[in-house]
């Protein structure tokens, strides 16, 4: 891939790499009428960074990613893919990506491999080139014994390494991926996860959208949390995690009636008590010590668990709710 390219040689000598930015977006703005979908926004993105958008539905994320991939024009700010403007500069800008939508977009009436030599030829790109990578894609996606199935066949898993295999035909130096595993079971996720995490590794700038915060915490090296079109924080899965929450998290049960009267008899127990429908959590360094707390006054939970601050409880810390609604 020449995605090598765009790193500079410090990345390898061990220097401190100083990254050509490939993505810049400033005040973006994208408004449906009166809804501002995406509301001034601005970050960056350094080549070879794994970048994420995390929020719940409806935040903004989909409508950020194509403007990003030149699909949908912004109402206003500043948005520069490697040196160009999608606005003004589609087709170069789309030369440069690779791009998995949140509903696969694939030809179901096609097989596996034609899908990928069909979609090559969009780009003008010769047999000669598209035969062999055809089949290197397919290796990658782990779908070399499908290459002859109808696509309908296929799980929904193996549509979306197809789907990925897809968008990587043209050596993309970024991808763009819009919920990547929505919609998959486990095992399907971790494959997933796999793959992108092989294609970091080789340098491919992945920019994707997530409302799962493991996903983000596996994937990520940076992330911005959306809400409501604005960005809420900015930084590392851990960094956020430092600023936003404490180390462990106690969740407690004490059934749906009793929820949210027992507050009260937990109070000044950890740093900070939140209160949900079905259960209540106390943010606090030392979660093992918070919980002998609990028990010290007569309280016997029906579940209890101790376990490590994620990226749901630094959402929840930030706009009040959760991410999967
Ligand atoms: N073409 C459109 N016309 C009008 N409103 C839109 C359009 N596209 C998106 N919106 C609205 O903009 C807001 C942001 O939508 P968007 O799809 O970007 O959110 P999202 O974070 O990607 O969520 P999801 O994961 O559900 O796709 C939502 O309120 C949505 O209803």
């Amino acid at each position: 891939m020449h995605n090598e390219a765009i790193l500079p040689s410090g990345t390898r000598s061990g220097s401190p790499p100083s990254r050509p930015i490939v993505i810049a977006a400033e005040n973006l703005t994208k408004k449906y009428g009166d809804l501002a979908a995406v509301n001034g926004i601005s970050f960056s993105v350094p080549a070879g960074q794994s970048f994420g958008l995390l929020g719940p539905n409806g935040a903004g994320k989909s409508t950020a990613m194509k403007m990003i991939g030149g699909v949908t024009r912004r109402t206003s700010g500043r948005l520069d893919i490697m040196g160009l403007d999608p606005d003004t500069h589609g087709p170069e800008v789309r030369a440069h990506l690779g791009v998995v939508p949140q509903q696969d977009n694939l030809d179901e009436e096609l097989r596996v491999r034609d899908n990928l030599l069909v979609y090559g030829r969009y780009f003008g790109l010769p047999m000669s080139y598209l035969k062999p990578k055809a089949d290197e894609l397919l290796e990658f996606a782990q779908l070399t014994d499908k290459a002859k199935s109808k696509v309908d066949a296929l799980s929904g898993g193996m549509k979306r390494r197809l789907t990925i295999a897809r968008s990587l035909i043209n050596e993309p130096r970024i991808l763009l991926l819009d919920e990547p595993t929505t919609g998959l079971d486990p095992q399907a996720r971790h494959i997933l996860w796999d793959r992108l995490f092989r294609l970091k590794e080789q340098g491919v700038t992945l920019v994707l959208t997530t409302h799962y915060m493991d996903e983000a915490e596996q994937l990520c090296d940076r992330l911005i949390v959306v809400d409501k079109g604005r960005i809420m924080a900015e930084g590392s899965p851990a960094r956020l995690i430092r600023e936003h929450s404490t180390r462990e998290v106690v969740e407690l049960r004490f059934g749906s009636e009793r929820n949210t009267t027992i507050a009260a008899e937990l109070d000044g127990i950890g740093e900070r008590l939140e209160v949900l429908p079905d259960r209540v959590l106390i943010y606090a360094d030392d979660g093992e010590s918070a919980l002998e707390q609990v028990a010290s006054r007569g309280l016997r939970p029906l579940t209890s668990l101790v376990r490590r601050s994620s990226l749901e409880d630094v959402f929840l810390r930030l706009t009040g709710r959760s991410l999967v609604d």
